[in-house]
């Protein structure tokens, strides 16, 4: 499925916003309007953990999502409350801001595949979502830039413990895809296709930042 979805996939993992993520050059204003829409995005990215553990077709499968879910509601959690701290966010922004047309069509994607309840298809949207910031986090030698609010968000997505979550995830879909009938291995497809699609657009739009006074 990766393959099928290449070119979005690589315009991703190589964008604008990457290279100067790691030259921590991103601009306040594009880093705080990433963050403002991706803590929404997150919001809806936990509860489809959450049908996932729900779904999941192992016990073993449950405990290791309920682990990652721990480590998004923790460690990142409050980095994003951190960021907003350093960049002067106000409180409204980080509850209720402004949805962007990209942030509300991956709510809308991830609330599709968890109202689903079908565990593969859960794993679909997940894994394009690891697996692409793990692709694009993972510089071997690249140094971190200096400010908390870049390397965190970088040493986040490519350290071992979450670069092993992606392996163990991509063989779950792996293991369990196949077990569907045709018509809902085509809906994975699908989904997996509208969030390559998604992530790129995500990233592209962060360069016409909204204003959060
Ligand atoms: C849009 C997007 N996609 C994926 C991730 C990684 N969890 C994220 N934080 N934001």
């Amino acid at each position: 499925m990766r393959e099928q979805n290449q070119v979005d996939w690589d315009a991703a993992i190589h964008h604008r916003f990457i290279d100067e993520l790691f030259a921590g050059t991103v601009a306040d204003n594009v880093l705080q309007h990433y963050l403002v829409q991706d803590y929404q995005f997150i919001d809806r990215f936990v509860a489809l953990l959450g049908a996932a553990i729900a779904s999941a077709d192992l016990f073993t499968s449950r405990v290791r999502f309920s682990r990652f879910a721990a480590m998004i509601t923790s460690d990142e959690n409050t980095y994003f409350l951190r960021a907003f701290d350093e960049l002067g966010l106000s409180e409204k922004y980080r509850t209720t801001p402004p949805l962007t047309a990209p942030t509300r069509a991956f709510q809308d994607l991830m609330a599709e595949s968890a109202e689903s309840r079908i565990y593969p298809l859960c794993l679909s949207v997940l894994v394009v979502a690891e697996w692409l910031y793990l692709s694009w986090a993972d510089r071997p030698g690249a140094a971190l830039p200096e400010r908390f609010i870049h390397a965190e968000w970088i040493t986040l997505h490519n350290n071992p413990a979450f670069a092993e979550f992606i392996g163990w995830l991509r063989a779950e879909l792996d293991r369990t895809g196949p077990l569907l009938d045709a018509q809902d291995q085509a809906r994975c497809a699908a989904m997996f296709g509208r969030a390559v699609a998604l992530e790129r657009a995500f990233f592209d739009h962060v360069y016409t930042p909204l204003d959060y006074p």
